[in-house]
């Protein structure tokens, strides 16, 4: 098997998707048809773009309504395919994709439908080129790809193979144990897509929301391993129809590409990658922040429970913690590996923790994800940062990397205090639209996590579509909010532009005792947001609980949820005013993220905007 993608599934024109595809790495391109008919040059100019950029032409797409038409109806149809054959010479490719046939006059029937394929293949084969033939999940007649095998064996021609295209299959959850049945040498072309699920018409759900498999839904693995087993040795290649990539950022798609292809490469043989591992747990967070606002961060950490308990033996860097839950302060005013144009105080970068950092490293390496080595950077603590689409490092580290570090790279100066605050429960991104699903992949192609359903966040500005990476062992340690938004004016936007890129939004720290925490964040002084009072009527209303309870919420601003696992407390701490901020959370086996009260933060957020643009305190 080898790479391809189709030149549909990017921003641009040819040229540039041309360029974007043999720059990522790939084999092969699907030529949609559409990207020749706008190109300025001639098709055979077109031909050789393509092998100048050292890409072979899979095929040329798509080629509709063929099949079921009688009389003149037919014999157009049949003069069509051989204009398309005059183009495929120019060209230089000899595989035409065919669609199931869409057309209002096609009559039914597989023998009809195969006595049609077996003559354009005679056709094709005249010139020596084959033709493939797709079910699309919305065709007329054919629509499920059992029923396009069935066409292309009674065909019975060499030049006539079969198209797999897993969005059409997984989108009308046709079993996959028929696939046993099909040889893979009749197997012209596979088409590779991820979707999320999605409740909708199968032709507006295909043109707008496919993705790169490990970006969706799709049982994928399972595609994977009965496609080998038929010995199919063809191109895999991506077709993405995604309202995203057509917006622009080709190179950066074009290279998620690829890595998905790597990565459905090893889901056929996972022998060849070592395994994703869970992530068990944030390991720390680093903060870059000016020397001179550092006391503001410092006198909240404190507050919290947090000592400074390490300073960096060569960088102007503090080591603050209690118990598991680590955050460096970074004072130095460049430093190498960090995203570049951020202004403002921002989380630079955060670890994960996993069993075996090597492991992760290597898997991570092996599907083609940006590392940054230390050794590059000239950095001595050894770990290896995955470079996140947003510009961050994500390191990863295990357990014995992450002591050493503490110990060889800090001077000690306290020891980790015990206290209330545990660890951090989660991190919550917010980030460039188009960085969405390039971390979606990221994340689930490394490591053994699973996304929650997508949901949006009802923003006063517009919305936010946010979703939580998590263990797949629900619940375990780790959660990631991944936050985007098309709208420019809500929270997420609003913080992309102050820090000047994605970034952590906000950090979640786990509390076991939220009033004692809250006690030491009022004694300190440390603001929080502003809650409306509105909420707790409802709260009220909705859990039926103790009204004193209620009310020690209300007065002291805290958000509540529960589920079937349990109770859950948030409170939000100096908002909008380092642009990322503290969330800290009391989950008493609850298992979500308060999303339920992520609207009601929002607008919190833009009224205390509001208030502080109005007060000349803007920061
Ligand atoms: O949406 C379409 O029309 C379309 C075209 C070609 C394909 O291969 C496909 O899967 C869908
Ligand atoms: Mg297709």
């Amino acid at each position: 098997m080898y790479s391809s993608i189709a030149t549909v599934g990017l921003s641009g024109t040819l040229e540039e998707k041309i360029t974007a595809i043999a720059q990522a790495g790939f084999a092969g391109v699907e030529l949609f048809e559409n990207d020749l008919t706008v190109f300025p040059g001639s098709a055979r100019e077109a031909g050789e773009l393509i092998r100048a950029h050292g890409l072979t032409l899979v095929t040329l797409q798509p080629f509709r309504d063929l099949e079921g038409l009688t009389g003149t109806a037919r014999q157009q149809a049949f003069d069509r395919a051989e204009q398309k054959f005059d183009l495929m010479a120019e060209l230089g490719t000899d595989l035409l994709m065919c669609c199931s046939t869409l057309h209002p006059d096609a009559l039914p029937g597989l023998d009809r439908a195969a006595a049609d394929y077996a003559e354009l293949g005679e056709r094709a084969a005249r010139r020596g080129m084959r033709v493939a033939f797709e079910a699309l999940a919305w065709g007329k007649h054919i629509h499920d790809y059992r029923d396009s095998w069935e066409v292309v064996r009674r065909a019975n021609h060499p030049a006539v193979g079969l198209v797999l295209d897993t969005f059409h299959i997984f989108s009308r959850q046709t079993e996959l144990t028929s696939m046993a049945n099909i040889p893979g040498e009749r197997i012209f072309l596979v088409q590779t897509a991820d979707a999320p699920r999605l409740s909708m018409d199968h032709l507006s759900w295909s043109r707008h929301y496919r993705c790169f498999p490990g970006q969706g839904e799709l049982n994928l693995d399972e595609f994977m391993q009965r496609l080998v087993a038929t010995t199919y040795q063809g191109p895999l290649s991506h077709e993405i129809f995604n309202d995203v990539f057509r917006m622009g950022h080709s190179a950066q798609t074009a290279r998620d590409g690829l890595r998905s292809y790597h990565l459905l490469r090893s889901m056929a043989q996972p022998e060849t990658v070592p395994a994703a591992q869970p992530i068990d747990g944030v390991a720390f967070v680093e903060i870059n922040i000016r020397p001179e606002r550092a006391d503001v961060l410092r006198q909240d950490l404190r507050a919290l429970g947090l000592s400074c308990v390490g300073r960096h033996r060569t960088l102007s860097a503090e080591r603050w913690a209690v118990n598991q839950l680590n955050i460096v302060v970074n004072m130095e005013a460049d430093f190498a590996g960090r995203p570049a144009g951020r202004q403002h105080t921002h989380v630079g970068a955060f670890g994960v923790l996993v069993e075996h950092a090597e492991g992760a490293v290597k898997r991570a390496a092996a599907l083609g994800f940006d590392l940054l080595k230390p050794e590059a950077v000239g950095a001595t603590h050894g770990m290896t940062a995955l470079r996140n689409a947003d510009g961050s490092l994500g390191y990863i580290v295990d357990a014995a990397q992450l002591a050493q570090v503490w110990a060889q790279e800090f001077v000690a100066l306290d020891a980790v205090p015990e206290g209330h605050l545990v660890e951090v429960d989660h991190l919550s991104l917010s980030m460039n639209y188009h960085d969405y699903l390039s971390l979606m992949l990221q994340y689930r192609a490394v490591f053994d996590v699973v996304p929650s359903a997508s949901f949006d966040v009802t923003d006063p500005r517009g919305l936010i579509q946010s979703q939580v990476l998590q263990n797949r062992q629900h619940p375990g340690p780790f959660r990631l909010a991944l936050n985007a938004s098309m709208s420019p004016d809500t929270s997420s936007n609003r913080f992309l532009h102050t820090v000047g890129g994605s970034s952590v939004q906000h950090i979640a720290l786990r509390t076991t005792d939220m009033a004692t925490t809250v006690a030491a964040l009022d004694a300190a002084e440390v603001p929080c947001l502003s809650i409306p009072q509105n909420y707790y009527r409802d709260v009220q209303a909705r859990f039926g609980l103790n009204p004193a309870v209620t009310e020690w919420m209300r007065s002291h601003d805290v958000l509540y949820d529960a589920d079937e696992g349990g109770e859950f407390h948030q409170r939000y701490i100096r908002p909008e005013q380092q642009s990322f901020f503290f969330e800290v959370v009391q989950r008493d086996g609850y298992l979500g993220l308060g999303a339920p009260n992520a609207f009601v933060r929002a607008a919190a957020q833009q009224q205390a905007l509001e208030l502080s643009t109005a007060g000349g305190n803007a920061t």
